[in-house]
Order: structure tokens, then C-alpha cells, then sequence
């Protein structure tokens, strides 16, 4: 299921997305890691590079920057000649520059899905294939202390599921599955700049409520969404509690 399959994965120098990335060069797939922040994605790089060898290969870029994103799908087809799997996970928390916030982990997921879709349909000359987008609880809930970050986030799990029911889609082997994690211990978390929220009490209250966990609590929801190739079109909520598949509501 791993073995010889080519991930690019956005976002990858750190936190949840340079995890995916451990997870599937693991396992032996072949990964291209991505990331805005060019010294931190070296540093990861050079980590990989050393365990994985021609496994990994990496591409800076933006997600914002069609033309940067273009490139990292470009390299790594003519680098493994094939494309099996996208995550696109690059994602910021920012009120201020809301903008920003929107462009990145909405119309980021936007480019890459459509990029996914470019190369890994059937019809396009791919094999089909996955499309992952990192969603969050905040997906799913209103969050008032970030709500661009919470618009943003409905904004992924109505996008991928509208592709999950299209038939050229369907009919072409591209599946699309959206997680939405609660709080997960990286440094998107961190109340380290009052730009990434509006009330930092409403923030701690709501993190209490749920917890934190860690990063490794994520990484069987994502390997089973990888193996599980039944499905499709599932948006999966992930607490301390477990996972759960959040049904699809009906007007
Ligand atoms: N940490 C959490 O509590 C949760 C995170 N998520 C989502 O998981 C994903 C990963 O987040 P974390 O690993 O927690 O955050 P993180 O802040 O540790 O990592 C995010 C990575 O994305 C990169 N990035 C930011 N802007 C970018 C851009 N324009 N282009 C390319 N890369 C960019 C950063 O440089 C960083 O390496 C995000 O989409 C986030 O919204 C979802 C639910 C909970
Ligand atoms: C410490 C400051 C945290 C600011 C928020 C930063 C990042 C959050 C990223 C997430 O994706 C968090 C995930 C889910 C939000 C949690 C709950 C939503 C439900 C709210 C409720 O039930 O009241």
C-alpha cells in the first residue's frame, strides 16, 4: 500500500506535515516535502535525506504562489514519474491578516487539490489516487476566537467533499478525504502572537475542554485513510476521545 508510492506533501518542514511525511518514507513511499520556510525545510530535508536517501526529495514553495506549487508537482512526477498521493496540510492561524489566513489554508488546499487532480486522474494520464486535506474540529464547529481560521476550514471540508461526489472524479480513481483534528501539540498552537487569535481566554477555556494531543495520535487516522480505499468523501473528526466520521447533513 506504501511501498513505491510518490507523496507530495505541503507544509512539510515541521509539525503535523513533516510527521506525514516520517510515516510514509517509513514505509517506503517516495515523498517530495514542501514548505514556505526554506531553513527549516533544509533542516528536515537533510534529516530525511540521511534515512531515506533518493526517497525524499524537496521543493520550497509557497502554497499562495500558483507557479511555486506548480513546480513541486512538476519535480516530482519527473522525478519518480508517477503521483499517487497529496496532502495538503500548509495551514497558518491569523486574525489580523485574515486574508492571509484564507489564502493559505483554503485556497492553498484549492490549488493543490486541483493539481492532485491534474496529475493523478485516470483520464489525465495518472493511476488515480488520494487526496488529503487537512481540515480541523474548527471545520466543523464555530470557533469564536478564530474565525477566519474556522472559515477557512468549513471552506476545505465543503470543497472536499464537492469533489468526493463528482463522477469524473469518482470514475477517474482520485479519492478525497478531509481530517479535522482538535488541538495537536505543535507550534501552530503556541499562544506565542496575538495576530493568530481574538481572546486568548476563550482560547485557553476551549483547550481545556478538549485537550491536547500528541502528533502521534494523528498517525493511524492518516495511514487508514490511506489504506482504506473504500473511502471516500469522508470528513473524520479526531479527539482525545478516537475518530469519528462526521455524517453528512442533510437540509
Ligand atoms: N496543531 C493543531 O492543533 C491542528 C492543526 N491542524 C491543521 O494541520 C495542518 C498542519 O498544522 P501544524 O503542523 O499543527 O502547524 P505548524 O505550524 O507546526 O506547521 C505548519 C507548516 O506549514 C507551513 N506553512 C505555513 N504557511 C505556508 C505557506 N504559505 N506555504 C507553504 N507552507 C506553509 C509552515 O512553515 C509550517 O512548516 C494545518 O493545516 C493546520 O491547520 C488542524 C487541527 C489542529
Ligand atoms: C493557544 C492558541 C490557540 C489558538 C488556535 C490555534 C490553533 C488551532 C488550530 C486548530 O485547528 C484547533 C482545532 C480545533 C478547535 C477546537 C474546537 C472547536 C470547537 C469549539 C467548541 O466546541 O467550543
Amino acid at each position: 500500500m506504501f511501498s513505491g508510492r510518490v507523496a507530495v506533501v505541503t507544509g512539510s518542514a515541521q509539525g503535523l506535515g513533516k510527521v506525514f511525511s516520517g510515516v510514509l518514507l517509513e514505509r517506503g513511499s517516495k515523498v517530495c516535502i514542501s514548505d514556505v520556510n526554506q531553513s527549516e525545510l533544509e533542516k528536515t530535508y537533510k534529516e530525511f535525506k540521511s534515512k531515506y536517501a533518493e526517497n525524499v526529495i524537496s521543493q520550497q514553495c509557497d502554497v499562495t504562489d500558483s507557479e511555486q506549487l506548480k513546480e513541486v508537482f512538476r519535480k516530482t512526477k519527473d522525478t519518480y514519474g508517477q503521483l499517487d498521493l497529496v496532502v495538503n496540510n500548509a495551514g497558518i492561524v491569523n486574525e489580523k491578516n485574515w486574508q492571509q489566513c484564507i489564502d493559505v489554508n483554503l485556497n492553498g488546499t484549492i490549488r493543490g487539490t486541483m493539481l492532485g487532480m491534474e496529475y493523478m486522474r485516470k483520464d489525465k494520464g495518472g493511476k488515480g489516487g488520494l487526496i488529503l486535506n487537512m481540515s480541523s474540529l474548527a471545520g466543523i464547529f464555530p470557533v469564536n476566537y478564530t474565525p477566519a481560521y474556522a472559515a477557512s476550514k468549513h471552506g476545505v471540508i465543503g470543497y472536499t467533499r464537492s469533489w468526493s461526489m463528482h463522477p469524473d472524479v469518482v470514475n477517474n480513481g482520485v479519492r478525497l478525504v478531509c481530517l479535522c483534528p482538535a488541538f495537536v501539540d505543535t507550534d501552530m498552537i503556541k499562544m506565542d502572537d496575538d495576530s493568530k487569535f481574538v481572546g486568548t481566554d476563550l482560547a485557553q477555556q476551549v483547550i481545556e475542554k478538549f485537550g491536547i494531543m500528541s502528533t502521534d495520535h494523528i498517525i493511524p487516522v492518516f495511514v487508514n485513510a490511506i489504506e482504506d480505499e473504500e473511502n471516500n468523501g469522508s470528513v473524520i473528526s479526531i479527539t482525545l476521545k478516537g475518530a469519528n466520521k462526521i455524517p453528512l447533513p442533510m437540509p
